[in-house]
């Protein structure tokens, strides 16, 4: 049988790290050069691969939606010359390019695998080999037709996925969806669906950075604090909200977010919860916010419900369409 070909797009993170004065730094060359004449690697069983290698290469802390269109562009470039794609990314914000990559790309049929690992592949007990060479086998054998995030064993749609461990090799989780399939003795397809081979135009779409504040409630939280984040510059906020979604039922509180609502901004309510979804008719605290126009974010992660609100902004789209495509299921991001 031909061997598949897979693409590597190497963008940086610990898994091509070595160590510095200041810590861990990405080292060019590094990585590409120990995989390519790893033995492992090119054994006949995986798929023939090749790396791009990014350039600089960064730490995710630094990564933007500008480096997402990089990403995203670079793959749309390389789309019909290879059956796969592998994205080698840092941990901390993986799960953030994952969703956003995951909105970016319409009429995907090949499968976009993210990963990395917590230990360098140039130190001792890596993570990194068992991670990159799980993620080419899975993108060349189990051809998943959307953006996924390897980790651990583990494959878990791209945006449902969150880092939930900042220093275990069990970094990710994906709290409201079950992983797409589990690697062990055998490889187990849970909910990933194999693509079929048909070839299909790829769409991207831009992305543009967007103002869009985060806040966390806290009891007690001032309606000073409230009013000093919901200013004109911002599109939209993104409420983390108490269990099901409820919140003070503070007048003054309420009525900065329904001014907000009336100005345009989108305002979306997630749980601080790890799982389970927010539910605004559940409590009277959570229906005062239904009731001054903020709309539910069912069970998205924070990573998902951030880059929908960038993708959904960058198309110059009316608040009331924004509102209502934010509670669609777009890419199987949330439940409802
Ligand atoms: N494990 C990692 O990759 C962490 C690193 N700081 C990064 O995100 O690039």
């Amino acid at each position: 049988m031909k061997r598949k070909r897979i693409y590597i797009a190497y963008t940086g993170g610990t898994i091509g790290m070595k160590k510095s004065s200041q810590g861990y730094v990405p080292a060019a060359g590094f990585l590409t050069e120990t995989v390519k004449n790893s033995a492992e690697f090119n054994r006949d069983e995986m798929p023939l691969f090749d790396i791009e290698e990014y350039c600089p290469l960064i730490d995710s802390s630094d990564m933007s939606p500008a480096h997402w269109q990089m990403i995203a562009d670079d793959i749309k470039a390389k789309y019909h010359d290879y059956d796969g794609f592998v994205v080698l990314h840092g941990t901390d914000t993986m799960a953030y390019t994952a969703s956003a990559l995951s909105f970016m790309f319409e009429n995907l049929t090949k499968p976009v695998i993210i990963t990395g690992s917590q230990i360098p592949l140039s130190q001792l007990r890596s993570d990194g080999q068992v991670n990159l060479l799980n993620a080419m086998y899975l993108a060349a054998n189990y051809p998943i037709a959307e953006v996924s995030l390897f980790f651990n064993n583990q494959l878990f749609r791209g945006n449902r996925a969150t880092k939930i461990h900042a220093d275990g090799f069990n970094a990710f989780d994906s709290p409201n969806l079950p992983p797409l399939a589990k690697a062990g003795i055998n490889i187990r397809l849970l909910e990933g669906q194999l693509s079929p081979y048909i070839d299909n135009d790829l769409q991207v779409s831009r992305i543009t950075p967007q103002a869009i504040a985060v806040l966390h409630l806290y009891p007690g939280i001032s309606a000073d604090v409230v009013s000093s984040i919901i200013n004109d510059d911002i599109k939209a906020l993104i409420l983390l909200s108490f269990g099901v979604g409820n919140a003070p039922q503070n007048h003054e509180f309420l009525e900065l977010l329904a001014n907000a609502n009336e100005r345009g901004i989108i305002v979306v309510n997630l749980t601080q919860c790890l799982q389970g979804q927010v539910n605004m008719g559940g409590y009277a605290t959570g229906n005062a916010l239904l009731n001054v126009g903020v709309i539910s974010g069912y069970d998205m992660t924070l990573e998902a419900c951030l880059s929908k609100l960038h993708y959904l902004l960058s198309k110059n789209a009316s608040p009331q369409s924004i509102r209502h495509l934010m509670q669609d299921n777009l890419r199987g991001e949330l439940s409802r």
